[in-house]
């Protein structure tokens, strides 16, 4: 998906907000009420400066009081602030800041609606500090929880505190646990944020659950679960240890056995690793973008899988300021997903359709390698990511072989006669293969979701499948590492559809990257990036 994109897809305003009165739901408006006592009480404690603006409009003059506090840290109340939005407000963690237009200032106008007050302004430390902060209390939220409820005095203290006053304490959980920061300057720290944001009183309870934590960390021994008992026991154990839902603990034991699930919830837990991919078709070669991350410094890699693909592990703000992205010379893409791109093998002349298209990461991939000769069809049911598809195409200068359908395609596999050489179903899934750079999916999905998936996998398959000529290849792929969205999927589908057969993966992607089956699989584990699956499937002539 393209950087740029990311902020505004994912930026959603706090249902808290008073102008969306009308919208709140039920746990919202709770929410409100907690938010909206802290922003009195915090109005009426005693600012350390108070900055007066006059804003002339025509003839009148408004007056704004903005009320700064140069006390408390910004990385932490821009923290709490985002901390809610993501629980609450049901936006996505972005964990990548967007520099640039606007972003700095948005922020800071979130805070001051939510809490009350501006901080000093954001620097680069404080943004760096911010997704770190953020990213790692979505993360840890299981094993956090579990010491902050440990360390209250009883379990409804813990039930019944504000929101805002939990996401204080993560937050300086988080630093002390994990980021290891000097303990008694983050319970100062915390606590003047609780006592401005909220009240005193909420200071006074932060300081002592926190430095109750320094003292058992300092002692090494935190109140953490052993893993013992029966399967359900040390799969609960495990899901707090780690900090992921149990439901997925126990499933991935199941499939992958204990010791491959704890590394698979330790590269879920780390800072994600992100590639880019250089825009050939703009005539920007993988040396060309080597050529200018040493120029920016970015440490990178080449990728050993893919011609086009690099890696990097830091810099990414360094990409995004030098304009890499806006000026479509290279994309954020995993290569995991290039490699489903290698699994289709886009010849210059192929028509291809990609069913489930949007926001284009593989449509762009794959019309780049047309090289300005044959056509990809982009489908998508959302309308507004189908937008973003078009702009994309347009910068990357790969609009000539891209025509977009806005349309659910079992309708549209319906009505349409035309057959392509080439059909990609990369079908809406769990996402559990992507869960290192989706911080906040894992409390997001339910058990329940999987079923519902996977009945939407097959009708689409079948859809699919009606778009293939004789002789052409349909690729089914997700970004899932589970057997239910991808083998039992694509079996249960050849069940149906005789006149299908699989095609190996091999020859299209490294032998690393391929099953006995002859389907395409990533996994982190084994292969340090994300986890995906894509199954090459032949029609019969
Ligand atoms: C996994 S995402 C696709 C990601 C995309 N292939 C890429 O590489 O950027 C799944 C997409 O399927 C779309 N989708 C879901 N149901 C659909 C349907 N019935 N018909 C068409 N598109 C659908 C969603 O809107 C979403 O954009």
């Amino acid at each position: 998906m393209k950087l740029e994109c990311l902020h505004s897809l994912y930026s959603i305003s706090p249902p808290w907000n008073l102008s969306l009165g009308s919208e709140l739901t039920k746990s919202s408006s709770k929410v409100l009420k907690h938010v909206e006592k802290g922003v009195t009480c915090c109005l009426k404690s005693k600012k350390t400066s108070v900055e007066d603006e006059k804003q002339g409009v025509g003839s009148t003059t408004k007056k704004k009081t903005r009320i700064i506090d140069l006390k408390v840290s910004p990385h932490r109340a821009v923290s709490a602030v985002r901390l809610m939005r993501i629980e609450y407000g049901g936006a996505f963690a972005d964990l990548l800041n967007k520099k640039g237009k606007g972003s700095r200032a948005n922020e800071m106008g979130y805070v001051e609606r939510t809490l009350g007050f501006r901080t000093r302004k954001l620097d680069d430390r404080d943004l760096r500090l911010v997704t770190d902060v953020v990213g790692g209390a979505i993360r840890w939220r299981r094993y956090l929880d579990h010491l902050i409820v440990s360390l209250c005095n009883d379990e409804s203290t813990f039930r019944s505190m504000e929101p805002l006053l939990l996401q204080i304490l993560r937050i300086g959980f988080y630093e002390i646990l994990k980021l290891d920061m000097p303990p008694y300057a983050v319970v100062d720290e915390n606590v003047r944020l609780a006592k401005v944001a909220l009240r005193p009183g909420a200071g006074n309870m932060v300081n002592g659950i926190l430095r109750r934590l320094v003292v058992l960390k300092e002692n090494d021994s935190l109140p953490l679960p052993k893993v013992e008992g029966n399967d359900r026991m040390q799969a609960r154990a495990l899901a707090t240890l780690y900090s992921h839902p149990v439901w997925m603990v126990r499933r991935w034991i199941k499939y992958i056995g204990i010791e491959d699930a704890i590394s698979l919830m330790m590269w879920n837990n780390s800072d994600p690793s992100f590639s880019l991919r250089a825009n050939t078709a703009k005539g920007f070669a993988r040396s060309d973008l080597v050529k200018r991350l040493e120029k920016l410094q970015v440490p990178h890699e080449l990728s050993p899988y893919l011609d086009d693909f690099v890696r990097i592990t830091t810099g990414m703000q360094n990409v995004i300021q030098a304009g890499l992205l806006k000026e479509g010379l290279c994309s954020v893409q995993d290569e995991s997903t290039g490699l489903v791109v290698s699994v289709v093998d886009p010849q210059p002349g192929d028509t291809i359709i990609d069913c489930c298209a949007a926001p284009g990461g593989k449509t762009l991939f794959m019309a780049s390698r047309l090289r300005h000769q044959g056509m990809v069809c982009a489908v998508d049911i959302n309308e507004g990511r189908l937008r973003i598809l078009e702009e994309t195409a347009k910068l990357h200068e790969v609009d000539d072989v891209i025509s977009t359908v806005h349309a659910d395609v079992r309708i549209y596999a319906e009505k349409n006669t035309v057959k392509y050489d080439k059909v990609l179903l990369d079908a809406p899934c769990s996402g559990l293969g992507v869960l290192s750079k989706r911080a906040d999916l894992r409390w997001n999905r339910r058990l329940e979701d999987m079923e519902q998936l996977k009945n939407l996998q097959d009708q689409l398959l079948d859809a699919s499948s009606n778009l293939v000529k004789p002789g052409g290849i349909l690729v089914y792929s997700t970004c899932s590492i589970d057997p239910g969205e991808n083998e039992e999927r694509v079996a249960a589908f050849l069940q149906r559809h005789t006149e299908f057969r699989i095609d190996s993966a091999s020859g299209y992607v490294p032998s690393d990257f391929v099953t006995e089956s002859g389907f395409c699989s990533t996994s982190p584990v084994k292969h340090a990036v994300d986890g995906s699956f894509a199954a090459r499937l032949l029609r019969s002539l």
